[in-house]
């Protein structure tokens, strides 16, 4: 084996999903990569949230999704997973912001809670750990007990990011993380994606061609439910293949 060779973090073959009789997702086939932020760009419904949910199986709270092909997590079929622990691992950060009617630090433990962690000095070190990965630490040390909803929007997505990183997730995806942010808690937010990806692999959907370009690795382009072209960031910005992408990334359309 080469050494230093990227893992696939996970496989993914012919990838077809239905809501009822509508094909939404066609014959996707592309790998992840293990520690690297891979970007999900393209029009409005083209099937980018869809292509997220699949991942850690959120699909299957919708009665008329029918999916057909084979997605691996770590070599083995999501399906074979307990949803549970699949959502433990491949945790979720939505585009708005969404902490628990709680403090601080009952948005940390939660999750770790229902995964039966009850010492109170292991739960302090996860809600320090997480905190500090989220790069919220210092801001909020001292109202660990005030309602997560007094918080700014930057700071509530960052304690989303912080509540998904306290049950040590492998994967993480993000769904529009940073649209409903300004500029300056969106640059924290993709300065701390370009820090988790040491540790995580991030799927992220963005509209935000700009964005897509300064923080991930490879870039998937969807159209119509297809993948038109999935690449590095920088042959998709800089050498597309396709007319279709390059269209796209130059804003002829979309
Ligand atoms: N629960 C559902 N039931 C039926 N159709 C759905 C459902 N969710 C999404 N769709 C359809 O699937 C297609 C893909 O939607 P999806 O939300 O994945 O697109 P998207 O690329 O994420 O869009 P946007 O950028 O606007 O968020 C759309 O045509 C949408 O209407």
């Amino acid at each position: 084996m080469i050494e230093n060779e990227t893992k696939n973090k996970i496989e993914i073959k012919n990838l077809n999903l239905y809501y009822g009789d509508f094909h939404a997702l066609k014959n996707i086939n592309i790998n992840i990569k293990e520690k690297s932020v891979t970007a999900l760009i393209g029009p409005s419904g083209c099937g980018k949230s869809t292509f997220l949910r699949t991942l850690n199986r959120m699909n299957d709270l919708i009665d008329s999704v029918r999916i057909e092909g084979s997605l691996k997590l770590d070599g083995i079929d999501i399906n074979q997973y307990d949803v549970i622990d699949l959502r433990k691992k491949v945790g979720m950060v939505f585009q708005n912001p969404n902490p628990f009617p709680m403090s601080v630090y009952e948005n940390i433990v939660y999750g770790p809670k229902i995964h039966g962690i009850k010492n109170k000095k292991k739960l302090n070190e996860i809600v320090e750990k997480s905190l500090n990965k989220a790069v919220l630490w210092d801001e909020v040390k001292d109202r660990l007990n005030k309602s997560a909803l007094a918080l700014s929007g930057g700071q509530q997505q960052r304690l989303c990011i912080a509540r998904a990183l306290a049950v040590e997730p492998d994967v993480l995806l993000m769904d529009e993380p940073t649209s409903a942010l300004d500029p300056a808690s969106t640059f924290k937010i993709e300065d701390l994606i370009g820090q988790l990806k040491n540790d995580y692999t991030v799927v992220i959907v963005t509209h935000n061609m700009q964005q897509a370009g300064r923080i991930s690795d490879d870039t998937a382009f969807f159209m119509l439910g297809e993948i038109v072209e999935f690449d590095s960031t920088e042959n998709i910005f800089f050498n597309p293949k396709d007319k279709r992408t390059e269209d796209y990334i130059t804003g002829r359309f979309g």
